[in-house]
């Protein structure tokens, strides 16, 4: 069974659509206006040549959707700004006259004399009325147009009006600390604030952090009213006002404060409504946009469950008819420790990098190019995104599954892939390249065994701006040690393939990766284009402008295969199980809930019963696949899909651990990590990433800064910088399953602050 995501997200959830006054300055950083000032006269230089008039304004907006793509805000502009006459020209003429329209034309030129208002109503008795309380008709002059972005930009102008917000706020020591997370460089400078942290915090609006929100199997009941408003609660110390990250965990609906919703359609085309970005960070986004996902597939698996239901002849009740399932008692361990020197390789990857480098039309060509993905599918994904005018992304549709995602060009969630060639079994991670969808990346790189970080060769520099710099902390954070950079877009550099340009990308890319830790043995970099295909799979013929390429460079695909890890070893199968759960999803309709992730440790086999946590609730292993075939066992380091029975939907969400029920994993509300600093920490709020699972939570105390030995440089430091080892402990909101060596990550205000490791839990 091929498992892609596939992801009804509600557009509020994901794009903020309100409308915003891009002319004020202070939503801008220093570096924002810089690239302003340098942009903005290239942009209009091409567009004078091309004729196209625009003012600034539209200029700067396109820039900073296109975060700074001069090329696309241009072809933006100009596709928004030069109007089709043609086009409209030949609509018009297309467009035969019905008879209707004839016949009425007629009438019109021969039989109906020209009536005004007036001439109709002149015989009515209320004519005569005197004309100082007459009603007046007053013309309504239409507003202007405004030129509109596709996808987002009001957003990512929220955003940046949010921070400068937050950091007018806190520039006043009395009320920043407790109101609002405030930026580390900031809190730097304010010693004084840490103590204010420590108190408890006076709250306008305290909120509870319910951080397991259970989503009911049945559709909600609808709710005429809004629901009261929550009493009000006394935080204890060092929290300050939740998060917009725990806003979203408890459920608080921006819709309650009144704010006035906007509507997206005129630049999105759907129905898409909003509540103005007031707060929630873009980990939140995420966060609500996964529950509300979640909920809408159980929507949808119980009217079909329904429907399925009321086909049947037989009417006896539904109740639990599943029927037990009997394990095979296999010594699984046994039965790995024989097969696995006959057995073919396995690798997951995780495809990182930059939104629009690329990465899904890569991965797009490496399933084709291996003969995972048909040409006809492909043709067939060719036609349906001509229809939508991006003929250009049909290989990306291939990863990119959700109508979302096709829409907007644009990847949001993991997608999970299979190929195989002759030595080894290969999965694909895809993670969004945008920089609100983070934490799903977060989530897929944790699964993998090594990264491939696409870069669009003629975009470097966006990247390293962007994400390109930190997936490849966040790849290091989470454990992943081999990575191969694919210098992508070759084709279409000045010139095609040029050998110099993608020298240079390599040897910046490769200093920054040895910066963050990757060992120079462990790096790999291939050039090549997933549009037009050389070098992915297959290398370029001898007579292409890129034949240079074969004689010193691997395919991806060669280079994937000699990075594809080692076998898992015997311990690891041999212990307790551990798998994190990335999705939960109806795997079919004789299997109605079913979950995806990596095994960390043990085993699990058909009719096992094992423990979800935190909800401490058992369930029994109905089925298993891996790579897509039916099995009966799976072990460590697979990605198995496990067919679950005996467990309501409810009892299960992404993050959760599905455990051994001999040995269950912990739910723990205090952690002790330790951790690299990424930027400067002290006591305050932070969203706690492990894997798949996000939490909100707080970094209690500084216990340890250490030097690179891990000896103790100082005991209860009041601020840990950027760069320092340090030991510090984490209090969570609520119960979750975390045990010693599990990485995590921490991100405040939509940045990466610190990663880490759990050295010790406590309950
Ligand atoms: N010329 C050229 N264009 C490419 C190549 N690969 C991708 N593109 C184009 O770049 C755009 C973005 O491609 P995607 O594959 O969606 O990029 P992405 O990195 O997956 O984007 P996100 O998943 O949203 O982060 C599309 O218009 C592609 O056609 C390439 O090798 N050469």
């Amino acid at each position: 069974m091929q498992r892609n995501k596939n992801i009804e997200y509600d557009e509020d959830e994901l794009y903020s659509d309100g409308e915003e006054e891009y002319g004020e300055e202070g939503g801008y950083s220093q570096e924002d206006k810089d690239n302003f000032a340098t942009l903005t006269p290239v942009v209009r230089a091409e567009l004078d040549e091309a004729g196209v008039p625009v003012t600034t304004q539209q200029i700067e907006e396109a820039l900073w959707h296109y975060y700074w793509d001069v090329g696309k805000s241009v072809a933006y502009l100009k596709n928004s700004r030069t109007p089709r006459e043609g086009q409209k020209e030949a609509k018009k003429e297309e467009k035969p006259k019905s008879k209707f329209d004839q016949a009425a034309e007629k009438a019109v030129g021969t039989r109906c004399p020209t009536v005004t208002a007036a001439d109709w109503f002149k015989d009515t008795p209320w004519t005569n009325v005197p004309s100082d309380i007459l009603g007046q008709l007053v013309p309504v002059t239409p507003e202007p147009p405004r030129i509109k972005l596709l996808g987002g930009s009001s957003k990512l102008a929220k955003l940046a009006e949010e921070r400068r917000k937050k950091a007018a706020a806190a520039a006043q020591p009395a009320q920043a600390p407790t109101t609002d997370s405030t930026h580390s460089l900031d809190r730097l400078t304010k010693p004084k604030d840490v103590k204010e942290n420590v108190a408890p915090a006076p709250k306008t609006e305290p909120k509870k952090y319910a951080i397991r929100r259970k989503r009911s199997p049945t559709p909600p009941p609808k709710e005429p009213t809004p629901p009261p408003e929550e009493p009000k609660e006394q935080l204890p110390s060092l929290r300050s006002s939740p998060s917009a990250f725990g806003r979203t965990l408890s459920s608080s609906s921006a819709q309650a404060n009144g704010t006035r919703q906007m509507a997206l359609h005129d630049l999105l085309g759907s129905g898409y409504t909003s509540n103005p970005f007031d707060g929630p960070s873009p980990d939140d986004t995420v966060m609500r946009a996964q529950d509300r996902k979640k909920t809408k597939a159980q929507q949808a698996s119980n009217g079909l469950a329904k429907k399925t239901e009321a086909l049947k002849i037989d009417a006896t009740p539904a109740a639990p008819s599943q029927p037990k399932v009997r394990s095979k008692g296999l010594d699984v361990p046994s039965l790995w420790n024989e097969e696995k020197s006959k057995r073919k390789a396995s690798a997951a990857f995780v495809v990182i990098g930059h939104v629009d480098h690329g990465k899904s039309t890569l991965m797009g060509r490496l399933l084709l190019d291996t003969g995972a993905v048909s040409q006809r599918d492909i043709d067939k994904y060719k036609k349906q995104a001509t229809e939508l005018g991006k003929a250009s992304f049909a290989l990306a549709w291939v990863m990119d599954t959700g109508a979302e995602e096709r829409e907007r060009g644009v990847t949001v969630d993991i997608a999970q892939h299979y190929f195989s060639t002759e030595r080894v079994d290969f999965t694909i991670l895809d993670a969004p390249g945008h920089r609100d969808f983070v934490p799903n990346m977060i989530g897929g790189a944790s699964m993998a065994d090594l990264a491939v970080l696409v870069v669009d060769a003629n975009q470097l520099e966006s990247g390293m701006k962007g994400q390109t710099r930190e997936h490849i902390l966040l790849a290091h954070a989470v454990g992943l040690r081999k990575l191969v950079v694919a210098v992508n877009k070759l084709d279409s550099t000045t010139p095609a393939w040029s050998k110099d340009v993608f020298q240079s990308v390599s040897a910046e890319v490769l200093k920054l990766l040895a910066q963050t830790g990757f060992k120079e043995d462990n790096v790999a970099v291939v050039p090549c284009s997933g549009l037009s295909g050389e070098n992915v799979a297959k290398q370029p013929g001898g007579n292409s402008a890129a034949s240079w390429v074969s004689k010193e460079h691997p395919t991806l695909l060669q280079q994937l295969e000699k990075f594809a890890p080692h076998s898992t070893s015997i311990d690891v199968v041999k212990k307790p199980l551990r798998l994190q759960v990335a999705d939960v999803f109806r795997g079919g309709i004789t299997n109605p809930l079913s979950i995806a992730g990596r095994i960390t440790a043990g085993h699990v086999q058909i009719g096992d019963s094992v423990t979800v946590q935190p909800s401490g609730e058992t369930a029994t292993i109905k089925g298993v696949e891996v790579g897509g075939d039916g099995k009966d066992w799976t072990i460590a380091d697979d990605i198995p899909t496990l067919h679950l029975v005996d467990i309501e939907a409810q009892h299960l969400r992404s993050g959760d651990v599905v455990c051994s029920s001999q040995k269950p994993i912990k739910v723990v509300k205090s952690v002790t990590a330790k951790v690299q600093a990424l930027d400067s920490l002290l006591p305050q709020r932070v969203d706690i990433h492990v894997g798949r699972l996000h939490v909100p939570g707080g970094i209690s105390h500084l216990v340890a800064t250490e030097d690179a030995k891990g000896e103790t440089l100082k005991k209860k430091p009041r601020i840990v910088k950027a760069g320092q080892k340090a030991v510090i402990r984490l209090a969570l909101d609520d119960g979750v399953p975390l045990e010693d060596g599990d990485r995590v990550v921490l991100r405040a205000d939509g940045s990466t602050i610190a990663a880490g490791r759990v050295e010790a839990i406590s309950m």
